[in-house]
């Protein structure tokens, strides 16, 4: 795949940091950040992490082009030949770790951890929060949308309503590395092997003479891949009538009308007329796949009025994660290295979700041995010898009196090397092994907290001495 040099692809105070810390002989301090989110998006009680493909061509091709240095030579800062010699050179030299695409995340652990010259780590923190932040959200979308109806197939139609190219192509591989079985974007089909689907439109109805010239031109032309949109005219007096004569007419060719598509009106009536008519005209292999500004909860009711749909095109609800368009990921400061040592730093605030946590840490996702069940996820210092722990106490540092130990447990570890010194570690996984890996994390977790609607809370706390260090850190500043 071509590589696209996002260099530039970040926010103006980041340069501008980058260049004070050189001009003040900082800027190859190592310092430590961590990138994660403070809350799930749609009041869901998981995400599901998307955005580190990306992240690692974003990472790869770090480069200042010729062209990138004279645009910075046109700004107002003056910006010293020193420090464009410097941008000249750059490449990342950085230590990442980060979960994999496909894990099941929660708030207010990190996803992401940097360790770089602050040169390094302060440039990447706009483009890594950018791929993070949207493929993520779109990947918890999708999720939610497949979990209604998990024997369905699900489609992604979004391209015409997403916000522009880049957001329809990572999307709907967000929404594929979710659950999703195929995208009609041929560009997402063609870069990421996703399976390309396709109907046809009300103009290919609307450019015939009739619905039944349009029907049977399309059926002579793909007569083992037809499936026929029945809703431009009157979808029960002709449009599922003149489908079923048509899935006749190709049924004496030896052939099979593969679907019908509804796209308006009462879904869940006209599905299950259509059933009806479908199955008496002896066409009951044929597929109803409905669409039209569709999402979870609209699926979820249809499911439940007892829809006789298949499948589902997708769109707009999906690709622009139209009720929760954002996901706040942040990417915080969290340690200065030192000789050595790793200092750990703290943001302050008066909200106690937003004091950030400090230190060099990881995060482990604590499995009960006897139901192999994900109790709580559980971050230390790197130091701390959590696997080997004869028990844990799990202890909510927002919610003090929520506090268990466990004795019998796995401890896995999430964060995984991407980087070290620069150099890529990590084998990228291919789709199918990401989608593999997404079902076997899904399985990982007592169906309480994957539910759409008020989920239960699931446990993220600190290891004692992250708490003390946070603690000790938070007095010493106030
Ligand atoms: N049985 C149903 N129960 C709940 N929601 C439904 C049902 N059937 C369709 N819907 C949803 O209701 C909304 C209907 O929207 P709208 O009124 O704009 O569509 P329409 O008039 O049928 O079609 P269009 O305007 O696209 O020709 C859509 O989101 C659709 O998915
Ligand atoms: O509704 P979405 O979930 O976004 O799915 C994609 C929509 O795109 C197409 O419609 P088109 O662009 O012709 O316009 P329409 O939505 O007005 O039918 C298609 O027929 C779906 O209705
Ligand atoms: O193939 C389809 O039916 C399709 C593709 C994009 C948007 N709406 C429908």
């Amino acid at each position: 795949m071509e590589l696209q040099n996002l260099t530039l692809h970040t926010d103006k105070y980041q340069i501008n940091m980058i260049y004070a810390h050189w001009k003040m002989n900082r800027h190859n301090n190592i310092r430590v950040f961590d990138a994660y989110f403070r809350k799930n998006p749609f009041h869901n009680g998981y995400s599901v992490f998307a955005g580190l493909e990306r992240i690692i061509h974003y990472i790869n091709s770090l480069r200042f082009s010729e062209d990138d240095i004279e645009y910075l030579k046109t700004q107002p800062e003056n910006y010293d030949e020193g420090f464009l010699d410097e941008l000249r050179n750059l490449k990342f030299t950085g230590t990442l770790y980060s979960v994999m695409e496909g894990a099941i995340i929660f708030p207010n652990e990190p996803i992401i951890r940097v360790e770089a010259r602050i040169f390094e780590a302060q440039l990447i923190e706009t483009a890594l929060l950018n791929f993070m932040n949207y493929q993520t959200l779109i990947a918890t979308k999708a999720s939610r949308i497949k979990q209604v109806a998990p024997d369905d197939l699900f489609f992604e139609f979004g391209t015409r309503r997403a916000q522009e190219a880049d957001a329809a192509i990572w999307g709907s591989r967000a929404a594929y590395i979710a659950g999703f079985d195929g995208t009609s974007n041929m560009e997402s089909g063609k870069r990421f092997g996703i399976p390309s689907i396709g109907t046809h439109a009300h103009s290919w109805v609307m450019d015939f003479e009739s619905e039944i010239e349009a029907f049977r031109a399309y059926a002579d032309v793909f007569p083992d891949k037809t499936v026929l949109l029945v809703d431009t005219y009157d979808t029960l007096k002709s449009g599922i009538p003149n489908a079923i004569k048509v899935g006749q007419e190709l049924e004496a060719k030896g052939y099979k009308l593969k679907g019908i598509r509804l796209d308006s009106g009462d879904l869940s009536y006209f599905s299950k007329k259509a059933r009806k008519m479908l199955d008496q005209a002896g066409l009951d292999y044929v597929s109803i796949i409905a669409s039209n500004d569709l999402d979870e909860n609209v699926i979820l009711d249809l499911k439940f009025q007892g829809a006789k749909i298949d499948s589902w095109g997708v769109g707009t609800q999906l690709i622009t994660a139209a009720d929760n368009p954002s996901l706040g990921g942040v990417y915080k400061l969290v340690a200065r290295k030192e000789k050595e040592r790793y200092e750990p730093v703290i943001k302050i605030s008066g909200n106690p979700e937003k004091v950030t946590t400090p230190g060099l840490k990881t995060v482990y996702r604590i499995i009960n041995k006897q139901t192999n069940k994900a109790i709580g996820d559980y971050i230390a210092f790197v130091d701390e010898d959590v696997k080997n722990a004869k028990q844990l106490n799990m202890f909510n540092p927002i919610h003090t009196y929520i506090q268990k130990t466990v004795k019998e447990f796995d401890a896995v570890e999430i964060l995984k090397p991407i980087f070290q010194d620069g150099k890529q570690v990590y084998d990228l996984p291919t789709l199918k092994e990401i989608r593999t890996y997404h079902n076997e994390q899904l399985s990982l977790f007592w169906e309480e907290y994957l539910r759409k609607l008020n989920p239960e809370h699931y446990s993220v706390v600190l290891s004692e001495s992250v708490w003390k260090v946070k603690t000790d850190l938070m007095a010493s500043k106030s």
